[in-house]
């Protein structure tokens, strides 16, 4: 006698069991609709928002907008939730053209067509009109291996400077729970336990701006913002930046993919855990310093063993401006001076011995050494 035909039954969504569910849920494996997804996905940020008191009635955000999948979907997400519960507030995209031809132009051109997609204002800041120089320039200068320090102080300040100038104080980021996973990683790797207290906060303001910054993706898994974007059909931009990302944190976010195959809960467990972590006070340190003030301090830079360039830590102080370029900055002279001085240093060197090929961080931080402020 043949066999009965075996008859699949489709799984149903287990939340509305009602309709077909289309996928498994990375962060808990939950099959779903694609309603019951969007809804979860959404609410969660919204009780993100709440949970953490993100946002007043009346708040003018700027959403730090790079075409990329993150900012598009919180761009969009944001959108939907001051309509749907009220928020009250004014949306703006702000985006930084950090100069790198073939990327960041073509991600702006789907930043323009989000300004349409969503009727929000848009404002570009770019860092050759800001600071004179642009990526492409400082890569060609310094090498690539510290590209993405130069770019993260710079595009740090020009968001702040370009919220000041719309007369926002607050920007939202579409850092994600990944990203946050990946630095708590960073930091304990490197047991840079100052980072480490802060690297899950949600809200984070630098000591002297008055521009708070926040992640109302603190939770969102890197997968379920790709999913969303991609059922709801959202116009982003999918390229990675053409110069090499950060190595070490390339690393932990390999280490971070492979934990999450095994066990998909950890990257909340991770944030968990950050968020938890008590550190013992600090112990003082001494710096070094360099007869006469003439040189650069240590304490403003740090030329790492493989040649990258760090910026350390200086004791704070509030209302302050930068000696350089009178931007609120909590040291004599801001972060982003400190970099382009020795930019600067580096080009008229590379001018006048007539060589192209300067060696990167290296030299650069042989010139940095030779700076006085
Ligand atoms: N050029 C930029 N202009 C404005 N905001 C930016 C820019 N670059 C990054 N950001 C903000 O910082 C967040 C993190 O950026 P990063 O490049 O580290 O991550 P990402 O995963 O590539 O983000 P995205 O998918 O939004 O590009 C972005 O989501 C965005 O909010």
């Amino acid at each position: 006698m043949p066999e009965p035909k075996k008859i699949k039954v489709l799984a149903l969504c287990e939340l509305c069991h009602g309709r077909k569910a289309v996928m498994k849920r990375p962060k808990n494996l939950q099959k779903l609709c694609k309603e019951c997804f969007y809804k979860v996905f959404e609410t969660e940020i919204h009780n993100t928002i709440t949970d953490a008191q993100l946002f007043q009635k009346g708040d003018k955000v700027a959403i730090g907008a790079s075409g990329g999948k993150d900012s598009t979907v919180l761009a969009s997400v944001l959108k939907l939730l001051n309509e749907r519960y009220e928020y009250g507030l004014e949306l703006v995209l702000l985006s930084i053209d950090e100069g790198i031809k073939g990327y960041r132009d073509d991600s702006l051109a789907t930043v323009k067509r989000n300004q349409v997609q969503y009727q929000m204002p848009l404002e570009i800041i770019s860092y050759k009109d800001l600071y004179n120089w642009s990526m492409d320039e400082i890569v060609s200068c310094a090498g690539i291996r510290s590209s993405c320090t130069y770019c993260g102080v710079l595009r740090r300040q020009a968001l702040d400077r370009g919220a000041a100038k719309l007369g926002i104080n607050h920007v939202v980021t579409g850092h994600n729970a990944d990203d946050i996973a990946e630095t708590v990683l960073m930091n304990i790797l490197r047991g840079d336990t100052a980072r480490l207290e802060k690297s899950t906060a949600i809200l984070t303001q630098s000591s002297g701006s008055p521009i708070k910054r926040s992640k109302p993706f603190k939770y969102s898994y890197q997968k379920e913002i790709v999913l969303y974007a991609h059922y709801k059909k959202l116009d982003y931009f999918s390229t990675e930046c053409t110069y090499a990302p950060e190595a070490f944190r390339g690393t932990a976010r390999e280490l971070l993919k492979s934990l999450e195959s095994i066990r998909p809960s950890c990257i909340m467990d991770i944030i968990y855990s950050g968020e938890l972590l008590v550190l013992a006070p600090k112990k003082k340190k001494t710096t070094r310093s360099y007869k006469n003030n003439k040189k650069i301090s240590t304490g403003e830079t740090e030329v790492n063993a493989d040649g990258s360039v760090s910026l350390k830590r200086n004791e704070f102080k509030d209302g302050n401006t930068c000696e350089k370029c009178g931007y609120l900055s909590s040291n004599k002279i801001c972060k982003a001076c400190v970099l382009l001085a020795g930019l600067e240093m580096n080009r008229a060197k590379v001018s006048i011995e007539g060589n192209a090929a300067v060696d990167g961080a290296a030299k650069l931080g042989k010139t940095l050494e030779q700076l006085s402020f």
